[in-house]
């Protein structure tokens, strides 16, 4: 499958008064069409950093972004991704889904005659059709989170940068949000997924990397984070949560 995202040498200091910090050292990987490629570190290891250097909210200080094949590090707009850091902010919450959706086309560039059939299509694909003209207010928290994947996909990007997608949710909810994440992967939306939750890792993650103190620990599939910690399992085999366990404290800042 083609690279659809080449990120090379990324370092990011953040300039303190005191001293200087380095939340990103050397981080390199590529995305794939389709792929879902996961974020896994510890609080602070500098997936969210990673995010906003992609998704255009924080310029590195080195390093670069090549999104089908363009260096896009200092761009200002990306159309070809979508990002969604969730939560309950973000939406008018006394208009409706689709009057919030409306609002956001315009704000993503989506040609006027063109707004009205976007938002039908990105509400149909999170399954929220039905609760078009709920106001977000009312949304639970579920339906909020599908919403913020339908705004990330206004102007059909090619790559989502999810942030913890489903932090906050019930296993039923957290399922439903999982399932779209698949839905989109299958049809060809390659996605970049920050989450601590390992059991949604182990399901939806094609390769994932193991960040420690804003440098890459490991890179590879979760059955190879798996081996790298070769715990001891009784013959049954361990679990991604296990073996990071057993690995977090390498990933800790010194
Ligand atoms: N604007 C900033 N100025 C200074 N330091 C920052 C800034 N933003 C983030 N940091 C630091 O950079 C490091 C990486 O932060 P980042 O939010 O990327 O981590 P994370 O892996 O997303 O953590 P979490 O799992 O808690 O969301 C942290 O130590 C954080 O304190």
């Amino acid at each position: 499958m083609k690279d659809i995202l080449i990120v090379k040498h990324l370092k990011e200091t953040y300039t303190g008064r005191k001293q200087d910090f380095t939340a990103l050292d050397d981080v390199s990987f590529t995305i794939s069409q389709g792929e879902i490629l996961s974020l896994l570190g510890p609080n602070g290891a500098g997936k969210t950093t990673i995010v906003s250097v992609i998704g255009g909210y924080l310029i590195p200080s080195s390093g670069q972004v090549l999104m089908n094949g363009q260096d896009i590090t200092a761009a200002r707009k990306r159309p070809q991704i979508g990002v969604s850091f969730g939560g309950e902010m973000g939406f008018y919450r006394n208009a409706t889904a689709r009057q919030n959706l409306l609002f956001f086309a315009d704000l993503a560039k989506v040609p006027y005659r063109k707004q009205k059939d976007e938002v039908a299509r990105v509400l149909e694909v999170v399954s929220l059709t039905n609760v078009a003209n709920k106001k977000v207010g009312e949304f639970s928290k579920g339906m909020t989170q599908r919403l913020h994947i339908a705004r990330s996909l206004l102007g059909n990007p090619s790559l989502l940068l999810l942030d913890e997608p489903t932090s906050g949710l019930d296993v039923e909810i957290a399922k439903s949000v999982q399932d779209t994440v698949q839905k989109l992967a299958n049809s060809g939306i390659s996605i970049l997924l920050t989450s601590h939750t390992m059991s949604e890792i182990e399901k939806l993650a094609n390769r994932v990397i193991l960040l420690g103190a804003g440098k890459v620990f490991y890179q590879g599939t979760v059955s190879g984070v798996i081996k790298l910690a070769n715990i001891q399992t009784d013959g049954r085999p361990a679990t991604l949560e296990e073996s990071y366990l057993k690995l977090a404290p390498q990933l800790r800042r010194p």
